[in-house]
């Protein structure tokens, strides 16, 4: 699949920003922080613990070591919480729900909140069955830090949480709820979405796609790049999420949904001019995730709405 790489944001300078954006300089802070925690992934192989689901646990692992990190997947509550004192950030990911989750999911919420632990979610399938609802509704009282997710997934969610202007009351939850994972929205669908979210967790939002957005609520940025491919394997987005905590264990949570976003989408585009399909994309996506260096991920193509 055709793509493109860029080797500095010099060179991103001759192509087209995307719409109502600019890209970052060089000289922008924004970067040298990402280059800075990027660096310290590498130098200190930060824990970041997940409760995954159980199609791409081993994908989210493999990715959170290619990054520089170390992964550890637990799934009750006393063992989250032993470990979340061990690490500096986790990971949750609602894509397979067992039975006791629903009562599971909001203590281990409410135990980060105690702890004062930051965590990532990944509200996968988002407005899809009661027991998924009532577990992301009880996140509201206990948000993570960062919520990483497809366009519908975080449209979902902001209406759900009652932070859509026009349906305060999230009565309409359902209405651009995803196909089964997958987004039926386009990333620009979900920008008042995010940045109405972000500002309510006090946090950060990544919206991903063929072009990601991330916000603070307060900036908006685009971030170009990754591969086609990514929609043809299971589980880019979930590990996105895990690497997102990886991140999140050295840094802010703008840094860290910025920092592990443009990782994917450097990696993304040296692994798409290597692979043959979707199998060798995964295995050249890991070998490249693990060669990216801080330079080249702070020198991704980031560009800032204006
Ligand atoms: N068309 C595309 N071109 C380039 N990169 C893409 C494209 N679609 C998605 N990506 C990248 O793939 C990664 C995962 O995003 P995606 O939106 O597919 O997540 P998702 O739907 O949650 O995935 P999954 O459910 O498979 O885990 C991100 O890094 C994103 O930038
Ligand atoms: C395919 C699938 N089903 C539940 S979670 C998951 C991984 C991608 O989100
Ligand atoms: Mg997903």
């Amino acid at each position: 699949m055709a793509s493109q790489q860029f080797d500095s944001p010099q060179s991103a300078a001759a192509h087209d920003a995307p719409a109502g954006a600019h890209w970052l300089a060089a000289t922008d802070p924004v970067r040298e922080k990402i280059r800075a925690a990027a660096q310290s992934v590498r130098d200190t192989t930060p824990l970041a613990q997940s409760v995954t689901n159980f199609v791409t646990v081993n994908f989210v692992a493999n990715a959170q070591l290619a990054a520089g990190g170390t992964a550890a997947m637990s799934y009750l509550p006393d063992d989250v919480l032993a470990t979340a004192q061990l690490c500096h950030a986790s990971y949750i990911n609602v894509g397979t729900l067992q039975p006791y989750y629903r009562e599971a999911f909001p203590q281990i919420a409410e135990g980060f909140r105690k702890l004062g632990h930051p965590w990532v979610l990944d509200p996968v399938a988002a407005g899809i069955g009661e027991t998924r609802s009532a577990i992301l509704m009880a996140f509201r009282d206990n948000p993570p830090a960062v919520v990483r997710g497809n366009a519908s997934e975080i449209i979902t969610l902001t209406r759900m949480w009652g932070l859509d202007s026009d349906d305060p009351d999230g009565a309409d939850a359902s209405a651009n709820r995803p196909q089964g994972v997958e987004s039926v929205d386009g990333v620009d669908a979900a920008r008042d979405a995010a940045i109405r979210l972000a500002r309510f967790i006090g946090g950060a939002v990544a919206v991903s796609g063929e072009v990601d957005l991330v916000t603070d609520g307060e900036r908006v940025f685009r971030l170009a790049g990754g591969s086609a491919y990514m929609t043809k394997i299971t589980g880019a987005g979930c590990s996105l999420g895990g690497v997102v905590g990886t991140y999140l264990a050295v840094s802010d949570p703008l840094t860290a949904a910025l920092g592990a976003s443009a990782l994917y989408n450097v990696a993304g585009s040296a692994a798409d001019a290597r692979a043959k399909g979707p199998g060798s994309f995964q295995v050249e996506f890991l070998d490249a995730l693990w060669n990216t260096t801080p330079q080249q991920i702070a020198n991704g193509l980031i560009a800032v709405e204006d």
